[in-house]
């Protein structure tokens, strides 16, 4: 019988005398490390009691449903499955992005449940590592690892057959690139971001970078390349991930200082740099949709869009600024968890999808150069969005390049040099 204790908020086990299975519980009782929760769980409310791996093969009078459920929530837990599914709503993004007019939905599934195992592993693997801290700290504490729900063995199983699915289902349904920038990602994450946290407070800029991948990841499953265009969206997600995590880490510096984690607002006790790199990253935001727009990727709507929403992200980040307060500080947190899923939402709505008729245009132009039949079509695109397009044609037939194309992709380096190509 399961019954809500008033005075912990926590769920406990209570074994009637007579109960059919009472000596299979209390053999996992005596056998494994129960822990009695001491705050509400949501994870303990799923089974009731809290059971390690052991225990539960032991224990054949369990039935297999209790035992599927039990497991599939920790997987859940270990794959940190809302934020992995935030993750896929990336890549998602990134392909429709990277596609042309017709989006291959089949392509695009295997390339979000690729992404989702892969981020799955990624998570699973960064808990594997961090149990220690994790149990130091209220927020984390209630884990699978740390509360000795599934053994380490266990979990370490889950995160390598997952990620290797992943990145197999990525590498055969998609192409090399996409897989390759997956099973990178996974290493950054787990094996350069994550010993950082507790080594250098760089580990949020790491951080952004691994946040960033999941788009580009999209666009080259889609497209089969990288190219600058591909780059706003993972842009976007690198520069919003600074002042959500900023915000993040001021408002539980105290539990991240529990934990062993070297975050950036620790060594900042008034809050003052902390308040101006999210700023300062909040700026970074403002130019992306005129530069969605300026690129023949969105109509001119996201670009107001985008920079109403950049705006309004960025006055949370001032208030913050000048008023270093916890209130100021969710304030911004909150803008941020805003802030993404409208300008996602907002980039897919207004994306300009490839015109036939302009890539005949452009096609034609590319063989024969500006004739005066072609200059009347191009002027008849003039007051249209996809004038954009038509205008990065030269009469040489090489598409035009933008000054941005030939420096640097800074936060990228490991890539392969960007090709600018929109079709
Ligand atoms: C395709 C692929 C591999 C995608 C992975 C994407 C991914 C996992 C992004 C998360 C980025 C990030 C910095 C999360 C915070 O982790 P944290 O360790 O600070 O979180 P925690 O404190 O809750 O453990």
């Amino acid at each position: 019988m399961l019954r809500r204790n008033s005075l912990s908020f926590s769920w406990k086990l209570i074994i009637p005398p007579t109960s059919p299975n009472s000596s299979a519980l209390t053999h996992i009782r005596s056998t494994s490390s129960i822990v009695t929760p001491t705050a509400s769980t949501s994870d303990t409310q799923s089974l009731g009691f809290r059971v390690a791996d052991r225990a539960v093969a032991n224990t054949t009078s369990l039935s297999a449903v209790d035992v599927a459920r039990h497991y599939g929530r920790c997987y859940w837990e270990l794959s940190k499955a809302r934020l992995s599914m935030l993750v896929v709503a990336t890549s998602g993004a990134g392909y429709v992005l990277g596609s042309g007019s017709a989006i291959d939905y089949l392509g695009l599934s295997y390339t979000c449940a690729g992404t989702m195992m892969i981020a799955a592993a990624a998570n699973s693997l960064n808990q594997i590592f961090e149990i220690k801290n994790d149990a130091k700290m209220k927020r984390t504490m209630r884990r699978p690892l740390p509360s000795g729900r599934i053994t380490l063995p266990h979990a370490v199983m889950w995160a390598s057959s997952v990620g290797v699915a992943g990145t197999a289902l990525l590498a055969w349904k998609a192409n090399m690139l996409a897989a390759g920038l997956g099973a990178s990602n996974l290493v950054l994450y787990a094996f350069v971001y994550t010993p950082l946290k507790q080594i250098h407070p760089v580990n949020t800029w790491v951080g952004a970078v691994v946040g960033a991948i999941p788009p580009l990841l999209g666009w080259a499953a889609a497209s089969g390349s990288i190219s600058l265009n591909g780059m706003i969206l993972p842009a976007a997600l690198y520069f919003w991930q600074i002042p959500h995590f900023m915000a993040l880490a001021y408002l539980c510096r105290e539990d991240y200082a529990a934990g062993g984690f070297r975050m950036f607002s620790l060594a900042d006790a008034s809050g003052h740099r902390t308040a101006l790199v999210a700023l300062r990253n909040c700026l970074y935001l403002l130019p992306l949709g005129y530069v969605a727009y300026d690129w023949g990727i969105t109509s001119g709507w996201f670009c107001l869009e985008s920079t109403l929403l950049a705006l309004a992200i960025t006055g949370t980040a001032m208030s913050f600024y000048v008023h270093r307060t916890t209130e100021t500080a969710r304030r911004m947190f909150h803008a941020s968890l805003l802030y993404l899923p409208v300008f996602m939402s907002g980039i897919m709505f207004h994306r300009l999808s490839d015109n036939p008729e302009l890539i005949s245009v452009k096609n034609s132009e590319a063989l024969v150069g500006y004739t005066s039949t072609s200059e009347a079509s191009v002027k008849e695109l003039e007051n249209s969005d996809q004038q954009k397009k038509v205008k990065r044609v030269d009469p040489s037939g090489r598409q035009r390049r933008p000054p941005v194309a030939f420096a640097s992709v800074a936060p990228f380096p490991f890539l392969p040099a960007p090709s600018y190509s929109s079709y």
